[in-house]
């Protein structure tokens, strides 16, 4: 089920939009606190991605929907996150993967010539349980 309320991030941006995708991926915290998590187990991740900016492109979009999906999806659907190396130095927590996806996606904007920022990442690991990642203001490009 996706999700249809979300935290607001306040702004001055002329243009928002958000994405949503959910995705099925494992993982395994290895850690001595993770208790249970230490063992690789599955969810049915929830992630909303919340774009600004103040310029459209020719096409009249801040990114393509899509852009958004095969980034995230496209790379993480049906995987192990601990296999990727974006995840190689930190612990697939929800927080981390909130904001390892932030990173990727600001990366994916830097390149776009209509320059829109990556506000919020919001993942939802359970029903009851969910991060968000929101950069700092020195964070952003
Ligand atoms: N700060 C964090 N705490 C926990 C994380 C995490 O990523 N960050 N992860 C886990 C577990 O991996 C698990 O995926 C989620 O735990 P939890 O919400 O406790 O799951 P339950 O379904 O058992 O929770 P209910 O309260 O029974 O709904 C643990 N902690
Ligand atoms: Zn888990």
């Amino acid at each position: 089920m996706l999700q249809q309320f979300y935290p607001q991030v306040f702004h001055d941006y002329r243009y928002e939009l958000n994405k949503d995708m959910q995705m099925a991926a494992a993982h395994f915290i290895d850690h001595q606190d993770a208790g249970r998590c230490r063992d690789t187990h599955g969810h049915t991740y929830f992630i909303n991605i919340t774009i600004a900016g103040d310029a459209l492109d020719d096409a009249g979009f801040l990114v393509d929907f899509k852009t958004l999906k095969d980034e995230i999806h496209g790379a993480y659907d049906h995987t192990l996150l601990n296999d990727h190396p974006r995840f190689a130095e930190g612990l697939p927590t929800t927080e981390v993967v909130a904001r390892v996806f932030w990173e990727q996606v600001d990366e994916r904007l830097a390149a776009r010539e209509n320059r829109p920022y990556c506000l919020q990442v919001l993942v939802r690991e359970t029903p009851t349980s969910y991060a968000i990642y929101r950069p700092k203001r020195g964070d952003h490009r």
